[in-house]
């Protein structure tokens, strides 16, 4: 599958390169390609001037040689420095530092003087340790001067896998890189250091994906699209589930919020069951949500006994305390494909055994941060993380934040990055969790509802703006969807 979307680690990448050279396409080719691909962004930004290009000790260097022989071709002023000395390079990159007729200086800060454009290839996915010594001092002196610049494959200093920086990394304003995107390409800091990414075909096959099998992507509607539960012209509203969200006797705008989503998602029914003090708020608020007040006539176990309510999210304003962990468990118990959320997740902290003995690839569980830490205490990049989380808990993990990762336990994960910084108010937890169990009612598997709710999440908040308050989600969602589906 020659899946777009796909996000390769730095050891598939140079798998990716091995696999193209075994099939006849040399090192140099790519890296030709690779550096002529640079040369086209720093070239689209400005006519000729003075351009730095800092080389580092490897084949991001080389590919730097590469740039500066083209550029100075096309009229530029070019400088070359390079870390360390120009014997000690191998390789591809020897060979393409024999093609530079230019002189080569040492790596300095003077080399920056009256630049009008630097060329970041000191490291690229060959980074291995923090930054320090001369390296550090260029890539800390760039960031200061603020000279715009091209980085080659990735920011020196950002980590291809984690987006972390490695001791120090300067802001680009085009990062190109070749193939096919890194993690360290879209997850937080490292997305931001990149500027805008443009991604270049070298030459390296679509069909190396086949053997590399990525288990990466970026998310988007390639992920999910071709199971999206669209209503059927022939179907009725029992067709399209039935999501119960708990609703606590307090903060009882989170289940309402919760499940105003899962309507607008679709579910075909979807209803709060609440303690009876807070009946009449529930009952009171959106008419299409169904009310079904626990007491003595029908506890939740009662209601979870009916088939037909094939989907719970449990959390928003649910209260921590151990009737919510009873509900939790009652759930799962019953067989429900589940959404655990927020006060969900914080009621089995100091027991969270408790809640990954129960729980099943049917279930989603979204985080945000604080949850995390509080229920799992797993440190590490945030891919990391949801990967070991889902992995440990044996249920999707949905880890929410401007860089959203979702990974199942079988180790698929994608990385949503349409969030709007706007997404960050009241209640926008609650509307996630509420498509996704109305997702999930309707029959997509957790993983895929998880993906598909943060990503339709983020598009509703775009389309809204700044300004935005969760209730302003569910209403933009319809325009979101017919997008989707391609209506006229
Ligand atoms: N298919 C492709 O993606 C292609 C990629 N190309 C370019 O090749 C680099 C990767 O090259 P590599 O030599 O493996 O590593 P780097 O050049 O990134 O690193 C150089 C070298 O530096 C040493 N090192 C690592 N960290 C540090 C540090 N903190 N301080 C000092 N030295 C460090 C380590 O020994 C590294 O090996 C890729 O990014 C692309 O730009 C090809 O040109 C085209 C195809
Ligand atoms: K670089």
């Amino acid at each position: 599958m020659a899946a777009q979307n796909a996000l390769l680690t730095v050891a598939e990448m140079y798998r990716a390169d091995a696999l193209t050279i075994e099939g006849g396409v040399s090192g140099e080719t790519l890296m030709e390609a690779a550096g002529a691909a640079v040369a086209r962004a720093v070239a689209a930004r400005r006519p000729p001037g003075t351009v730095a290009v800092l080389c580092g000790p490897g084949n991001n260097g080389g590919d730097g040689f590469v740039v500066a022989r083209l550029l100075a071709g096309q009229g530029w002023s070019v400088r070359v420095g390079l870390l360390g000395s120009r014997e000690a390079l191998r390789g591809d990159a020897a060979v393409m530092a024999g093609r530079w007729n230019g002189t080569v200086a040492p790596l300095a800060p003077e080399l920056l003087d009256g630049a009008d454009v630097a060329v970041d290839a000191l490291f690229g996915a060959g980074l291995s340790k923090p930054l320090e010594g001369m390296a550090r001092a260029m890539v800390e002196d760039l960031a200061a001067r603020a000279i715009p610049t091209v980085a080659v494959d990735v920011p020196s200093g950002v980590h291809g896998d984690t987006g972390a920086v490695l001791g120090a990394a300067a802001p680009a304003s085009v990062t190109v890189t070749f193939f096919r995107k890194k993690p360290g390409h879209l997850l937080l800091p490292g997305r931001v250091l990149c500027g805008d990414l443009v991604v270049a075909d070298i030459g390296i096959p679509d069909r190396v994906l086949d053997r590399i099998a990525p288990r990466l992507a970026e998310n988007g509607p390639a992920s999910w699209l071709s199971g999206f539960p669209w209503p059927r012209l022939d179907g009725h509203k029992f067709d399209r589930g039935h999501a119960v969200v708990f609703g606590g006797t307090r903060m009882t705008g989170a289940a309402r919020l919760a499940a105003r989503a899962a309507r607008r998602v679709g579910a075909g029914l979807v209803s709060i069951a609440c303690d009876p003090p807070a009946f009449p708020i529930y009952a009171a608020s959106d008419p299409g949500t169904i009310v079904s007040p626990l007491d003595d006539s029908g506890s939740f176990d009662d209601l979870m006994a009916d088939p037909r309510r094939n989907a719970v999210l449990i959390g928003p304003g649910a209260g921590t305390g151990p009737a919510t962990c009873g509900h939790v468990l009652g759930a799962l118990r019953a067989g429900k494909a589940m959404v655990v959320d927020a006060d969900g997740l914080t009621a089995f902290a100091d027991h969270s055994t408790d809640l990954y003995r129960a729980l099943s690839d049917r279930c989603l569980l979204t985080p945000h941060a604080g949850e995390f830490k509080r229920l799992f205490g797993i440190e590490g990049d945030k891919l990391s993380q949801a990967r070991r989380a889902a992995a440990r808990a044996g249920a999707v993990v949905l880890l929410k934040g401007a860089d959203t990762v979702i990974s199942a336990p079988d180790d698929r994960a994608v990385i949503n990055v349409n969030a709007p910084p706007e997404l960050a108010t009241a209640g926008a937890g609650d509307v996630l969790a509420g498509l996704a169990v109305g997702l999930m009612a309707q029959g997509m598997p957790a993983f895929a509802a998880g993906a598909a709710a943060a990503w339709l999440h983020g598009e509703a908040a775009r389309a809204v703006g700044p300004g935005l308050i969760a209730e302003d989600l569910s209403e933009a969602l319809p325009a979101v969807l017919r997008r989707l589906r391609g209506d006229s």
